[in-house]
């Protein structure tokens, strides 16, 4: 049996930690995906509950107040934040967690927790692929995606603080990678904590 755990998978918008994390749902019904609230306006096709919980602005700052966020963050000129209670229920029922956040939230829970975070970075083959693939995915303004790529240069270089680096360039070996990172080697291709880096 695996011992319970607080996955955080971070990495530059648009590197594929959405189409990873789908595939990895789909194999390991087990884990649990924390669900992010946000002042970010929905996407078209983005669900209230599911996809996120869309927050006014008000609501998200009496949200840190009343201290029920794990971490939060200003990202891309929204708020991002990982609601305590379903991390909080999860992990005591012996649950795994994973946690899809950017960098400044994913330093927060390194610091709150320890031995049992596994702490994961994606990174894009290039940052030319990673601009193709926000522009191809058609969800961000120009404006939004600008940003995002100036943010994506900083995350990059804080790539080494993670427990494993992985490159989505081929999905199916990414996800092979992230499933090592996770579970161990026993059933998967390896990747070594110390490589690939950019
Ligand atoms: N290995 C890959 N090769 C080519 N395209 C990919 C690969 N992985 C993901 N993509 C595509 O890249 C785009 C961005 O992926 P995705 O939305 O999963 O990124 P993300 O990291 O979750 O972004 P965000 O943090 O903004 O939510 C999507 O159009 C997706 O289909
Ligand atoms: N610190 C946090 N970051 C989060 C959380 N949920 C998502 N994110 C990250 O925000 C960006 C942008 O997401 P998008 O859906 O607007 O494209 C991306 O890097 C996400 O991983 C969170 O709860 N806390």
């Amino acid at each position: 049996m695996q011992a319970t755990k607080l996955i955080v998978l971070t990495g530059p918008s648009g590197v594929g930690k959405g189409t990873l994390v789908r595939s990895l749902l789909q194999r390991h019904p087990d884990l649990q995906l924390s669900v992010s609230a946000t002042t970010r306006a929905p996407r078209p096709g983005e669900v209230h509950g599911q996809d996120y919980w869309f927050l006014a602005r008000a609501e998200f700052k009496a949200a840190i107040a009343a201290g029920e966020l794990l971490e939060w963050a200003e990202y891309a000129g929204n708020y991002y934040g990982t609601p305590r209670q379903m991390v909080s229920e999860q992990f005591a029922a012996g649950k795994s967690v994973l946690l899809e956040i950017e960098l400044a939230g994913a330093r927060q829970v390194r610091a709150q927790y320890d031995a049992e975070i596994v702490s994961i970075f994606l990174l894009p083959p290039s940052l030319d692929e990673l601009e193709r693939r926000l522009r191809d995915r058609g969800k961000d303004s120009e404006t939004a995606i600008a940003k995002r790529l100036a943010r994506a240069r900083e995350e990059v270089a804080a790539q080494h603080e993670f427990d494993w680096q992985i490159i989505n360039d081929d999905l199916e070996t990414a996800l092979q990678q992230l499933e090592t990172a996770i579970y161990g080697a026993t059933s998967c291709a390896t990747a070594d904590p110390m490589s690939p880096s950019a």
